[in-house]
């Protein structure tokens, strides 16, 4: 039979049957599952598997395989030193941010922009707390998103400008919600599908005793049609698996550049007859992208 899951814990997996109502409670048949080997977590929400019914105990199972996946959103886990996947097969995956309180954070934008490439999922960057007023420096960076093709839409929880289209933009889709500490996630979330706090608050109250279930990813389905996945609050969105020479690929506006540079494998740091640092003194890339290059070289430069 086949399923989706919708949370784990202590390799314990809510799973959904795809023509059923009643969640169960599942465990991986031989501990470990294929493809999954050196992962912090064998299986995210949004993951489908193949699983079996425990016929003695109403309620278990037994999952015997994870399908390949679509596309996934994950990322370093560091304490773990390993690969942790926060949500699977997603039909677009929103990177929340605000204008202040907490206040604007390209970086972590950047990051996500490039996580989810490098997993396959289109990123849209959600700008909530516009009653807050967006000032002409946050203005100029989502311009210059949108000028790099990306989605960017906004909205406000508190004056509720802009939900109905969000509403409208993910009906049908399975979805993630990402975002710093207090960007206004979960108010969000509440708005669109008062469910997803009371789900959440079920499964921590049942599977955590009492411990934040914060760093853990939960599928809620959406009233109006498809899913939502609430991923933890993280505070940094590590990347890994991409080469130093890669990175430049997730930076659309280098890509004009490439081949221009007088160095075959330009890291375009610090080489003469660089095109990219030309362009950059031109005006033509955003000091500030440059900036999150720069940062996120080093990083996967130490590993
Ligand atoms: N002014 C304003 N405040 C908002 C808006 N949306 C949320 N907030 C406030 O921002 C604060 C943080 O909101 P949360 O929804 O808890 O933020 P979060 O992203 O879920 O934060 P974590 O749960 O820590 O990950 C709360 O005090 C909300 O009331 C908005 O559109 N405008
Ligand atoms: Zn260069």
């Amino acid at each position: 039979m086949k399923g989706t899951i919708l949370f784990g814990m202590n390799n314990i997996f809510n799973v959904k049957p795809l023509d059923g109502e009643e969640t169960l409670e599942c465990r991986i048949k031989g501990k470990i599952l294929k493809d999954s080997i050196g992962a912090y977590n064998p299986l995210a929400p949004g993951d489908l598997v193949e699983y079996e019914a425990d016929d003695h105990h109403p309620g278990k199972g037994m999952i015997l395989s994870r399908e390949e996946r679509k596309n996934y959103f994950s990322r370093w886990n560091k304490k773990r030193k390993a690969p942790q996947t926060l949500a699977a097969n997603l039909d677009l995956l929103i990177c929340v941010a605000s204008p202040e309180l907490p206040p604007f954070r390209p970086r972590f934008i950047d990051r996500a922009l490039i996580s989810g490439e490098r997993g396959g999922v289109p990123v849209m960057i959600l700008m909530n707390k516009t009653d807050q007023g967006i000032d002409d420096q946050v203005r100029d960076r989502l311009d210059n998103y949108r000028d790099l093709g990306f989605e960017v839409m906004f909205c406000s929880a508190k004056s509720r400008e802009g939900i109905e289209e969000l509403e409208n933009r993910i009906r049908d889709h399975q979805v993630a919600f990402v975002g710093q500490s207090g960007v206004g996630k979960s108010t969000l979330l509440n708005l669109i599908e008062p469910q997803v706090n009371q789900r959440t608050a079920e499964i921590s109250t049942k599977y955590s005793r009492g411990k934040h279930t914060t760093c853990y990813s939960i599928l809620v389905e959406n009233t109006a049609g498809g899913t939502i996945i609430d991923t933890p609050g993280v505070r940094e969105l590590l990347l890994y698996d991409i080469e130093e020479l890669e990175l430049q690929e997730y930076f659309p506006e280098m890509e004009a550049y490439f081949g221009q540079c007088s160095f075959n494998s330009c890291s375009h740091i610090h080489e003469p007859g660089c095109a990219v640092l030309s362009a950059l003194e031109k005006g033509r890339i955003h000091p500030d992208r440059y900036e999150s290059y720069l940062r996120i070289m080093e990083e996967l430069k130490n590993g």
